[in-house]
């Protein structure tokens, strides 16, 4: 680590803070506050994104077995929030912390306002030095509204505050080249700006309580160097495992940040599985987008235009076989984009500044 952290994301997955036999593990809960502690008293700041809900709540409930599967995790996770937070309440009060509770939908991030409206309250937090805790309000956000999962929340917590670190601690010491139970598989220490082929090392087996698994958390990490965040997945059942990061003894899969990158990007590369229309693109734009230095998107590369979007709307760019290409925040709505379609001499659609490629993070 060649860089002072200022502003650090820590993301707790549920198996972090639950033991084997699913009971809430307090000690380690109690362990990762007082690390928190330590380095906000070294003056780094921090949010936390924290799982746990359904865990905290599994062993004490006990649900009509004909309880249908969406609203029993409605209800663990409703209830058991209220123990993870009056956990940590006390936990950090004893330390000497004020936190403050936020629960978002993936809705919550899909309009630019109420973006900025949470990236308000978040920096208004930090500024009282109150320690924001986050999880996914799994009462609304269920089924196909939800997160990937509290990985993806956490990636797009710390682009939108910018911070500097981004730390998913999970049951494992980071991405392992096979399986993490096999003592001949080797940790990856680190992974740079090119890197590709990860994907294929990972299984996918998750932790008993996990949801997204390793998969999606290496995309979200990926995602989030791409915008210049410094990111480590490390285990967050080891001793002292802040601290190591403190001290710059981590042992980790560390991913290595690209150059900073304007603020709209990332508010646009998080955005992706909440489009309101798409624009399929000729080969030429196809190109010209793939270039080092891609270039706004112009009406004269796009043949063709579906859904109902507006200015401002975030719309998926794709190529004429369907394949995916990126996203984007339209200049101009889909109406008046299929009167330019085709066009030279058109205002771009999406502007360079609105425009995430999915080419940076795929592994
Ligand atoms: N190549 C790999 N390296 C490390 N972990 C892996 C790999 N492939 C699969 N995994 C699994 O991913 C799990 C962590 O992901 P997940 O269950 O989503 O954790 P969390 O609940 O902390 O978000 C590990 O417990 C491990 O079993
Ligand atoms: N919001 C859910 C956790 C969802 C989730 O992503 O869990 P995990 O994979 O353990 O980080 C809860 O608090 O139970």
């Amino acid at each position: 680590m060649d860089y002072q952290p200022q502003l650090v994301v820590v993301k707790v997955g549920s198996n972090v803070l639950t033991q084997e036999d699913g009971s809430p593990d307090r000690q380690r809960m109690a362990s990762l506050v007082k690390q928190i502690d330590f380095l906000k008293k070294q003056g780094i700041q921090v949010v936390l994104v924290s799982s746990g809900a359904v865990a905290f709540a599994r062993n004490n409930i006990n649900l009509d077995e004909k309880t249908e599967s969406v609203v029993r995790k409605q209800i663990l996770a409703s209830v058991g929030q209220i123990d993870i937070v009056q956990s940590y309440k006390a936990l950090f009060q004893e330390a000497g912390h004020q936190i403050a509770q936020i629960v978002v939908t993936p809705q919550d991030f899909l309009s630019r306002r109420h973006y900025l409206n949470i990236k308000d309250c978040l920096l208004g937090l930090l500024q009282h030095n109150i320690i924001p805790i986050i999880n996914e309000n799994d009462a609304v956000a269920v089924t196909e509204l939800m997160f990937t999962d509290n990985d993806e929340l956490a990636s797009m917590t710390a682009a939108m505050i910018d911070a500097d670190t981004l730390i998913l601690l999970t049951n494992v010491d980071g991405i392992y080249k096979g399986h993490p139970d096999d003592p001949k598989s080797k940790l990856i220490e680190r992974v740079g700006k090119k890197a590709s082929g990860i994907s294929r090392f990972i299984a996918s087996s998750k932790s008993s309580f996990g949801r997204g698994g390793m998969s999606s958390k290496m995309k979200m990490a990926r995602k989030a160097a791409y915008l210049g965040i410094h990111v480590y997945i490390a285990n967050g059942n080891r001793e002292n495992i802040l601290l190591d990061f403190y001290h710059k003894r981590l042992k980790a899969t560390y991913f290595e940040p690209d150059s900073s990158k304007p603020n709209p990007k990332k508010w646009v590369a998080h955005s992706g599985n909440y489009t309101k229309g798409e624009v399929i693109v000729n080969d030429g734009a196809k190109e010209a987008l793939h270039a080092e230095e891609a270039a706004s998107l112009l009406p004269v590369g796009i043949v063709g235009i579906s859904g109902n979007f507006s200015k401002g709307d975030i719309i998926q760019i794709k190529d004429t076989q369907g394949e995916k290409l990126g996203l984007g925040k339209a200049e101009y709505g889909s109406r008046k984009a299929g009167m330019t379609l085709g066009q030279t001499n058109q205002k771009p659609i999406i502007h360079y500044n609105y425009l995430y490629l999915y080419k940076y993070h795929s592994l």
